[in-house]
């Protein structure tokens, strides 16, 4: 048993909306662990492993499904949904993490500052629909800590950022109104900048002592996490190893308000698919040339779009490609049926 709501949980009025006639009797539950064919899961009355009822890449930590104690009878649509390119020669996107309300970038004032990889930050954060901090670690070890602050908060109006020392807990804790009661916290970040340190600041499960090793099916030896990890605050962080590689891919959205300046101005182009180079009427470029656009800013921006398309039309060149192969397959068995039929 645990004192935990379903509030307390995350649960609110955009899921229970979701509810049909004679659901009102199943548990509603929260997706803490994906394996194979089991869900961990948490609920009101403590957490239970449910058989789940779609196959397991359909479900990701933080899910939110409906339970009659022993399957996952029906996972209810995510409020926010984190996703990427699935790697290799899957079709669909691979899902990563599902209703965080906030995912913090965590940098760190020296080093791993660059502005470009937070711009590629913020707009996938954008684009999977949740708020998106800066945090700034390492403030201990440099003197313009405040600098840093300032240039991150310049990127985007929907950045807030903090410099502190992650190593600090006082320090640390002033990232509790991300992840208090119902909230859901993510750190993103390179390797080194603190999001451990911050994690084990954040909840009372080290990392260290998280880690568990299980056999998978293939008797391979796999070191799984705990992913939805309950934080002092008395909210969550949601920490899975896939969200330490994340690329940006379909992002477009999300480059839209992190650039709305540049997007804006790129609209008044009389061209819809101006290069922005040597067509008559670019409004990119007379921005440019008036200095209304930070040229620097601008590269990115393009530099972004172009990794963008690369990704999506990938994508899509993909999943027709495994259309047409599917097909291939599907006449190869008919053929088959056909040949064995004949034979009999
Ligand atoms: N002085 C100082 N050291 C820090 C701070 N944040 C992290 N560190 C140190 O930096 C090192 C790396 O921190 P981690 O928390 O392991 O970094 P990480 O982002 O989890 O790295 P990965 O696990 O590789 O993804 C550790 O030695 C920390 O003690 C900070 O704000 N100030
Ligand atoms: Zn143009």
């Amino acid at each position: 048993m645990t004192d935990t709501t379903l509030a307390d949980l995350g649960w609110s009025e955009a899921f229970a909306r979701q509810l049909t006639a004679g659901e009102e009797t199943l548990k509603p539950m929260r997706v803490a662990e994906v394996h194979r064919d089991r869900l961990r899961a948490l609920g009101s009355t403590g957490d239970a492993m449910l058989i789940p009822s779609e196959r397991a890449g359909a479900y990701a930590v933080g899910d939110w499904v409906l339970s009659d104690g022993t399957s996952a009878l029906r996972r209810l649509d995510p409020a926010t949904d984190l996703t990427r390119k699935a790697a290799g020669h899957t079709v669909e996107r691979q899902r990563i993490a599902a209703n965080i309300d906030t995912i913090a970038v965590v940098t760190s004032c020296n080093a791993d500052f660059n502005l470009a990889r937070l711009e590629r930050y913020l707009a996938l954060i954008a684009s999977a629909g949740c708020l998106p901090p800066v945090v700034l670690t390492k403030a201990d070890l440099v003197e313009d800590a405040d600098d840093y602050r300032r240039q991150a908060e310049k990127l985007s109006p929907l950045v807030t950022a903090l410099a502190l020392n992650a190593k600090d807990m006082e320090d640390a804790g002033r990232l509790t109104a991300w992840c208090g009661p119902g909230r859901t916290l993510a750190l993103v970040g390179s390797s080194g900048v603190g999001k451990t340190t911050l994690r084990n600041a954040l909840t009372e499960q080290t990392a260290a002592t998280a880690g568990i090793r299980e056999d998978d099916a293939k008797g391979r030896h796999t070191t799984t996490f705990r992913s939805l990890v309950r934080t002092r605050a008395g909210g969550w962080l949601i920490d899975t190893p896939g969200m330490r590689e994340l690329q940006l891919a379909d992002a477009q959205d999300g480059i839209g308000e992190v650039f709305d300046d540049i997007t804006e101005i790129a609209a008044q182009c009389r061209f819809n698919d101006c290069a922005h180079d040597t067509e008559p009427g670019c409004a990119i470029r007379a921005a440019l040339d008036a200095g209304h656009i930070d040229p620097d800013r601008l590269k990115r921006w393009q530099k972004l779009m172009l990794e963008d398309r690369y990704n999506s039309e990938s994508l899509s060149q993909t999943r027709s490609r495994q259309k047409a192969f599917g097909k291939m397959v599907k006449g190869g068995q008919a053929r088959g049926r056909q040949k064995r039929n004949q034979g009999r």
